[in-house]
């Protein structure tokens, strides 16, 4: 029995897919009470087609698998890091799975897990949002235990909008040299398109470019509202459903905000960094379920930010 997910407010978030690939492995489920509860003896593997790309209905499924009797085929699979990631632990406790990081995963079930000792993948959203904010303030900054290969569509519009960017096997650099971005358009999808957990830190970005940027939300319906807050810095934003045409200003000036989301949160402190005397944001508590002191990490930086007590 689990609760119904919480999560970040930025739409409805459905777990419909998650239950139906369970009921397809054999699982009995109902949901009371605010409550999921699902009985099974052992899962049978079969076909599934997810409707859409869900990461964590994709992961679900895929653990739920590893111990099944018999062949699971997962079709129209997430291919995020975090779920190649997530099946690379999964296989280094004994798991058998084919595919990973396509669309189509093969789960051949076994008896048992082991243990095991794996380092998970580095935070690729954390390591983009250090970087727009490089971009935004016109610095140099390096990323260490970063990982490129996960962030291409994130780095190709970094370097869109003026930045130039190197990386090795565990660090990337951007050096803005500078200069001021330019606005860039940008649609979120699922990967290895642009990731909607950057979306939030471009808006940010776009704000204070040169030129017009077009931003279109795909995956969640009520990923904006930041751009509101965003307004109160003197942001020129035009907000049409999911869609938002930002017109760069050369300066922003600081206010009191209110942080909404996770993402939200970060571009906000962003957009803080960079808008003319004092910001504040209110509610900051979320950045904490995305970032490790940041606030710290920023100072290292050189950013003037400190976090007030509650
Ligand atoms: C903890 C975690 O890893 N969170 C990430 C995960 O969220 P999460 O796994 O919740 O997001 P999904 O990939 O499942 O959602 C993608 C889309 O599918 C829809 N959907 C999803 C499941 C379902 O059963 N039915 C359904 O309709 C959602 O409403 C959304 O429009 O992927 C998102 C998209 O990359 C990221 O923004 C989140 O940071
Ligand atoms: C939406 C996010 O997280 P969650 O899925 O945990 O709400 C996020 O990481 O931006």
């Amino acid at each position: 029995e689990v609760s119904l997910p919480g999560g970040c407010a930025i739409g409805s978030r459905p777990v419909d897919q998650h239950i139906r690939g369970l009921q397809a492995l054999g699982a009995e489920i109902s949901v009371e009470n605010g409550y999921i509860k699902a009985r099974a003896k052992r899962l049978k593997g079969t076909r599934i087609v997810m409707d859409m790309v869900t990461v964590t209905g994709t992961e679900n499924i895929m653990m739920a698998a590893t111990l099944a009797e018999g062949t699971t085929v997962i079709e129209n699979a997430a291919q995020e890091p975090e779920v190649v990631d997530l099946a690379h632990c999964l296989m280094s406790m004994g798991a058998k799975i084919e595919g990973v990081g396509t669309s189509t995963l093969v789960i051949h079930g076994v008896e048992r897990l082991h243990g095991t000792d794996y380092k998970v993948l580095p935070d690729r959203i954390e390591t983009g949002t250090f970087l727009v904010g490089a971009a935004m303030t016109g610095g140099k900054v390096r990323a260490r235990g970063a990982r490129a290969s996960t962030l291409d569509a994130v780095l190709a519009k970094l370097e869109e909008s003026g930045a130039h960017i190197s990386s090795g096997e565990d660090w990337i650099e951007l050096d803005m040299g500078g200069r001021r971005p330019k606005a860039v358009n940008i649609t979120t999808a699922p990967y290895p398109a642009f990731p909607t957990d950057m979306q939030a830190q471009f808006t940010a970005l776009n704000c204070v470019a040169e030129g017009t940027g077009v931003i279109t939300e795909t995956v969640f319906e009520n990923r904006f509202m930041h751009a509101h807050e965003l307004q109160r810095l003197g942001a020129d934003i035009q907000l049409e459903g999911n869609t938002a045409v930002i017109k760069g200003v050369e300066h922003m000036s600081g206010a009191p905000i209110m942080a909404t989301d996770l993402r939200a949160s970060a571009c906000l402190v962003l957009a803080g960094l960079v808008a003319q005397g004092d910001t504040t944001v209110d509610r900051v508590y979320h950045i904490d379920r995305g970032y490790e002191n940041i606030e710290e990490k920023l100072g290292v930086l050189g950013a003037r930010i400190r976090r007030l007590p509650n």
